[in-house]
């Protein structure tokens, strides 16, 4: 199910602004890969490339290549409705459908992929929950609104929705950075059980979740204001936290700059 991702040379524009440049980095299927580094270097912009989310806003655009095993994402034939069910995105603030109910949230990419029978709904719903570490906290309530479980309650029913649909990559936007610390540490310890079924790209500011999840940083870094940014380094996560090779990443992650 996991696939392996490949950047080849990726840079991406918001009209004639250079976000981020040459970016080229392997994420092997079923791992974890954390893309950190300070604000505005294009940590975002890299992520939602790989869904082709980023060509959504207006005048925004992607050079280069991306490979979803060995398959091109941005190739001119390529069905970007099917990318994206494939790529599956959680957001920074938990972003549950307010008006309908948990079951609904879970099973609304199944509906919209046109499955109607209730028993399989029914089924992807207990699966995805369960999935997610949900299940036992709201198998009960399973028709009140997603809106009213608590912030990390929610993030998780965003996750639930997200494999719902079976996707084979999960990218993460700063998932746990409006949740508290016993809600983030349900999610880590989720996507190291996500990571079984499931390749992953998490965007973190977090280092000691950077740390704690993924299995390779990519540091990404600005030179100046209006650069691009660019990857820096990319290696095993230990290897990077405990002797990096550049000392712009040493320094990222000492503190001492970002
Ligand atoms: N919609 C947009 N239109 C124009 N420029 C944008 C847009 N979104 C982001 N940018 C710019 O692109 C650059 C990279 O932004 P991005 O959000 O990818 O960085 P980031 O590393 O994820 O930042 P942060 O850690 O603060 O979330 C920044 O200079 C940002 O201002």
């Amino acid at each position: 199910m996991a696939k392996r991702i490949e950047a080849h040379n990726v840079t991406a524009y918001y009209g004639a602004f250079k976000a981020i440049e040459d970016v080229s980095l392997t994420v092997q299927p079923r791992s974890v890969v954390a893309l950190i580094g300070p604000s505005g270097c294009g940590k975002s912009t890299f992520l939602r490339s790989v869904n082709r989310m980023h060509e959504v806003i207006p005048g925004a655009r992607v050079e280069g290549r991306l490979t979803i095993d060995d398959q091109d994402i941005y190739q001119r034939d390529v069905d970007v409705t099917a990318v994206r069910r494939t790529i599956g995105m959680v957001f920074q603030r938990p972003n549950p459908f307010p008006t309908m109910s948990i079951y609904d949230n879970v099973v609304a990419g199944l509906r919209l992929n046109g499955v109607r029978k209730k028993s399989t709904l029914d089924d992807a719903c207990e699966k995805a929950l369960r999935r997610a570490n949900l299940w036992e906290e709201v198998r009960n309530r399973l028709s009140r609104p997603g809106a009213g479980l608590s912030g990390g309650q929610q993030q998780r029913l965003c996750i639930a929705r997200t494999i719902a649909v079976q996707p084979q990559v999960v990218l993460m936007d700063e998932p746990c950075s409006a949740l508290d610390p016993i809600s983030t540490l349900a999610i880590e310890d989720l996507i190291v059980e996500l990571k079984n079924d499931y390749t992953i790209i998490i965007v973190t500011h977090n280092m000691q979740q950077a740390a704690r999840v993924s299995d390779r940083t990519a540091f990404f870094s600005i030179e100046k204001t209006g650069d691009p940014g660019r990857l820096i380094e990319y290696d095993v996560t230990s290897k990077i936290f405990t002797n990096p090779a550049e000392k712009r990443t040493e320094d990222y992650i000492t503190g001492r700059f970002g």
